[in-house]
């Protein structure tokens, strides 16, 4: 009761100081009508926001770990103060924390009645309320959703019955080490996309300013095994998005498709794996559903097909095209849309014009660029006696970044850099020979068909036997 109290009587001296001292103070509730489960925003906001200043200043911090997001929180424990500046314009935070007023011990106490005050000078006034709160909020927005778990999202129903949150999509949590400094892509590329996500974040007022959609849509192009969805988690990461994963396959028709699209959250990365083969892109049914039906007992299928002709699985391009333009428009938020493909050459243009996306980012075999990557991550080491040689190889040889990072892996627990990159060349000089190999049997099949086809000509050109047909009469 004691702090209560002297809230209460303080509180007419405070009027009086912030009188004399023509200061100005707002205070933001955490419950502002007491009510337990009406949290104030902006109070976690402020938090948030107050937690990153406050590891310097204040001196008595209350720590608490977030769950799962591995890092240990600190946010100024009640009575503390801390002072803070934008532009010159000095504010001062506090910290209360009030015991409830209710005696009767109920199931559900009351909330402890805790605020943060601000207090500036009076003639600040409508730069703080305009200017700075405004800063203060944006900041511990960003900051919240960094440390908030993040989860992975996918379309096929979870198995759990207990799983009722959502009957669209299922959940795991999103905890994917990937960042862009583990994923070994061209550091040219790699930076223009962490620039254009920066400016991203930077968010709705500055696209609209130079009027254009708040949107990014990637895609990834590569041989298996080259990072794309490494590197989607690294997008992911950087970001502090949660992740939702469409698999087309298991999706009915354009209808199930609006109904997932319209589920998703903002903040989040949507991705569509291996978009060549879930997309029929003559724009019908999926391959997978034509493979199923292949599978199944053709004798069944032929009499339920016909009624079921009208509504089968019925995803098309169009179909897709039509909801992720919505999507950019209709929601607003902030989404990040990234196809992935192996075979670019395949996708329909209009999936993949300018202008739908953002960007092409093609991953490659491992050159030697990419390849130190690997090593300052796997091995921690910059440079070695075998560099020289290995980017020869790398040169003249494909191999992927997942194929170069098995070798990078120690074999044993005391295995050091020297027996990985010998491995690794090994391994090099293998592919080389193989790839040789498949060159020269490439030429041989080469010059047999020309060989065939030659034939085949000289056969057209000379007169083919007469046929004799003799008629029964
Ligand atoms: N560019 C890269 N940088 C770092 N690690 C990589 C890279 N490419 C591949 N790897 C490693 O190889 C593994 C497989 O890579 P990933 O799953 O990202 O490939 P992918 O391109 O998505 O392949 P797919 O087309 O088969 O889906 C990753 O777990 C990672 O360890
Ligand atoms: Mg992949």
């Amino acid at each position: 009761l004691i702090p209560e109290v002297f809230d209460y009587v303080a509180r007419p001296f405070r009027r009086l100081i912030n009188y004399f001292n023509q200061t100005m103070e707002i205070r933001f509730h955490e419950y502002p009508d007491g009510v337990r489960f009406r949290r104030n925003k902006a109070y976690a906001d402020i938090e948030a926001y107050l937690s990153s200043k406050c590891t310097a200043q204040a001196t008595l911090l209350k720590a608490e770990l977030i769950k799962k997001s591995r890092s240990i929180v600190y946010t100024v424990d009640a009575g503390e103060q801390i002072t803070d500046s934008l532009n010159g314009v000095k504010v001062r935070w506090e910290s209360w924390s009030i015991a409830p007023k209710t005696k009767c011990i109920s199931k559900y106490p009351a909330p402890a009645n805790k605020y943060y005050s601000i207090t500036f000078p009076m003639k600040h006034k409508n730069y703080v309320l305009d200017q700075y709160l405004k800063h203060v909020v944006q900041q511990g927005k960003a900051i919240r959703s960094k440390n908030r778990q993040r989860r992975l999202f996918t379309n096929i129903p979870s198995e759990n019955w207990w799983d009722y949150t959502s009957n669209l999509w299922s959940h795991v949590v999103f905890d994917h080490p990937a960042t862009f400094e583990t994923v070994a892509i061209d550091p040219k590329t790699k930076e223009e996309i962490m620039a254009e996500l920066q400016r991203f974040t930077a968010g709705k007022d500055y696209y609209a300013k130079i009027g254009k959609a708040w949107k990014r849509g990637y895609l990834l192009y590569g041989p298996p095994g080259t990072g794309k969805s490494s590197l989607i988690a690294a997008i992911a990461n950087f970001m502090g998005y949660d992740v939702y994963d469409i698999e087309l396959t298991a999706v009915n028709d354009n209808t199930e498709l609006r109904a997932l699209l319209t589920d998703i959250s903002s903040k989040s990365v949507v991705v569509i794996e291996d978009i060549d083969c879930s997309l029929d892109l003559t724009g019908q049914r999926s391959k997978q559903a034509k493979k199923d039906e292949d599978d199944d007992l053709v004798e069944e299928k032929k009499d339920k097909e016909k009624d079921d002709e009208d509504n089968k699985s019925k995803v098309t391009l169009s179909g897709l095209l039509n909801f992720i333009d919505g999507l950019w428009s209709s929601s607003g938020g902030e989404r990040i849309i990234i196809f992935t493909t192996n075979h670019k050459e395949k996708l329909d243009p209009a999936l993949i014009r300018r202008g739908r996306m953002d960007r092409h980012i093609e991953l490659s075999y491992c050159k030697f660029e990419a390849f130190k990557i690997l090593t300052k991550n796997y091995l921690d080491i910059d440079s070695h006696d075998l560099f020289d040689r290995i980017g020869q190889l790398l040169d003249e040889v494909n191999m992927t970044p997942a194929d170069v990072v098995e070798h990078l892996m120690p074999k044993t627990p005391d295995g050091d850099a020297q027996t990985s990159l010998e491995s690794l060349i090994q391994a090099l000089e293998i592919a080389k020979e193989a790839q040789k190999l498949a060159a020269v049997k490439e030429e041989e099949k080469k010059q047999g068909t020309k060989e065939a086809e030659r034939k085949k000509e000289l056969k057209k050109r000379s007169p083919a036997p007469k046929k004799t047909s003799i008629k029964s009469g």
